[in-house]
């Protein structure tokens, strides 16, 4: 058996009679596999388009019935209607989708991929990079919205510093700190009720961009603050236009790809905002470090700044880490804090499992004491198994493919459909039951599952860059919380919607009750 393990080549056999004999290895299409042998792209099942709407006026209010805030109940009715392959053509100012609902024909295209792995995204960042500007960014364009040897070039630089467990590791206290900020902050927003406001999530979102903060400015913003300095309310601002705007570019009919629209430029204001002053806390962060000991742990920013010497590369690396770092990571918590509330018996074992890794109140958060909170990444790991804040990640195919049968030709922008396969029974018994235990290896309930077929954090050479942090900072504000708190919810219950994030949908008007002690 070679590395790729043996779903692929389970894939080959299922499909087709002849490719069964003609394997060669489980990873590549085989090399004497007849592409004439395969059905045409054109006869893959969706939805049909119409002369000049195309599929279009299916996401038009009243006129159609798909929402693009609910995505994820269209790629169930599709999966339901088409089967576990699906194509979305006619989409006016976009190419085509093609949406995968199957573990073994995601992990084949994951095996597939090739050195510069192409993930179709934010086209409006694109062309704020590439053309917008271009005279900043140059050869330079970080990781998000950037392909080919420019991807390359940058993630090979940062990969190590960023993916290290090492250097996570030594932001263990700084994000500790924030984290208690945060529960102080909880102090000062309950209501009589011992309530959080309806814009709860905003207050999640200011932790979150505090912690990430640190990390790609060697900064203390003071989000959680009443008084932040002024630099760091333009930068939280300029996060929280970008968010709202960002959905309106990617998502709605691209008018803005014929003229600035006013979204546009508020977007595009933004985001210069949000470089100027990474810029100038990067600048100030040099300064400081001048006299830094060489003999000590050096921070991300100092090892980043070491990278050419070009202090433009941090502030690229920071721009992308608060374009993607911090809306992904606040609403997996909401999520989380969500999911724990309504299920008040598997918070119970969690508070039993961090009480006594936590003995006392102010106990303080190790590395060593994260490692042994189990069931605090099973309940992680479950919230995003049935709510994967991405619900679909995707590549865009760099050679011709066989997939399903069907020849799928080089550029196709493949959608792994993530949230419909791990909501599934075939790959998670009792799937729609909050189950954190199923991740356990110690419990009964406990099964092996199919590797691709809950993938919160992408997979290869593109997978999330911030895994690390992710993980830590979420934990950390988890076990701080529910040492400190009950949580509770006593309202309607919360479905979910993707704004851009998947996210409950609703004000999230927790109750925060002190434990004993
Ligand atoms: C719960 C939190 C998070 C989730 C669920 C998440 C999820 C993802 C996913 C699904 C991808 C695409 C991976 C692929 O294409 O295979 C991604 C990419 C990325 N993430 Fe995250 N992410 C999270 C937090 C973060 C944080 C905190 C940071 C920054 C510190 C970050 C930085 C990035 C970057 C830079 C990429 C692009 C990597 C590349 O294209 O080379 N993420 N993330």
């Amino acid at each position: 058996m070679n590395k790729c393990g043996i779903v692929s080549r389970r894939f080959f056999r299922v499909r087709s009679a002849k490719c069964q004999d003609v394997i060669t290895s489980a990873c590549e299409v085989p090399k004497n596999f007849d592409f004439k042998e395969a059905r045409p792209y054109e006869s893959v099942p969706g939805p049909k388009p119409l002369p000049l709407l195309g599929n279009s006026w299916r996401f038009i209010p009243i006129i159609g019935d798909f929402e693009i805030e609910h995505i994820d109940k269209v790629s169930e009715r599709l999966y339901n209607e088409y089967g576990k392959i699906v194509k979305m053509e006619g989409l006016l100012g976009r190419p085509d989708m093609l949406f995968l609902f199957d573990p073994d024909d995601i992990e084949q295209v994951f095996r597939q991929e090739d050195l510069l792995p192409y993930r179709p995204s934010m086209p409006s960042l694109n062309y704020y990079k590439h053309v917008y500007r271009k005279e900043f960014f140059g050869n330079h364009g970080g990781v998000i919205a950037v392909h080919g040897e420019q991807w390359q070039s940058f993630r090979s630089k940062v990969n190590q510093i960023m993916m290290q467990p090492r250097v996570a590791k030594m932001y263990t206290s700084a994000i500790a700190a924030t984290a208690q900020e945060f529960i102080d902050r909880i102090e000062k927003l309950k209501d009589e009720n011992e309530e959080m406001p309806d814009d709860f999530l905003n207050e999640i979102h200011k932790w979150s961009l505090e912690s990430i903060a640190k990390v790609a400015l060697d900064v203390r913003l003071g989000c959680l603050d009443e008084n932040s300095n002024p630099d760091s309310q333009r930068l939280i601002d300029a996060v929280n236009t970008f968010f709202i705007n960002v959905p309106v570019l990617e998502l709605k009919i691209p008018f803005w790809k014929l003229y600035a629209t006013p979204t546009f430029k508020k977007y595009i204001e933004a985001l210069d905002t949000i470089r100027n002053i990474c810029l100038k806390f990067i600048y100030k962060s040099m300064k400081a470090s001048d006299d830094i000991n060489d003999g000590n742990e050096k921070s991300v920013l100092q090892r980043v700044l070491k990278i050419g010497n070009d202090p433009k590369i941090a502030s690229i690396l920071a721009l992308d880490m608060f374009l993607v770092g911090i809306d992904t990571t606040s609403n997996a918590v909401a999520s989380i804090l969500y999911q724990l509330a309504i299920h008040q018996e598997k918070q119970e074992i969690l508070r039993e499992e961090i009480s006594r890794v936590l003995p006392q109140l102010q106990t303080q958060i190790t590395n060593d004491k994260l490692e042994d909170m189990p069931y605090l990444r099973s309940c992680i790991k479950e919230t995003l198994r049935m709510y994967p804040v991405v619900i679909g990640n995707g590549r865009q195919t760099t050679s011709d493919s066989i997939i399903r049968g069907y020849h799928i030709p080089k550029g196709t922008q493949v959608i792994f459909q993530h949230y419909v396969i791990s909501n599934q029974e075939e790959y998670f018994p009792r799937s729609k039951e909050f189950l954190p235990e199923r991740w356990l290896k110690t419990s009964s309930f406990s099964k092996e599952h199919h590797s691709f077929a809950s993938l919160p954090f992408g997979f290869g050479k593109r997978m999330c860059l911030g895994k690390r942090f992710a993980d830590l900072e979420i934990q950390t504000v988890l076990a701080k919380i529910f040492r400190h708190y009950t949580v509770e919810y006593h309202h309607e219950k919360l479905d979910y919607f993707i704004h851009p994030m998947y996210t409950p949908n609703g004000p999230l008007k927790l109750r925060f009750i002190k434990n004993d002690n």
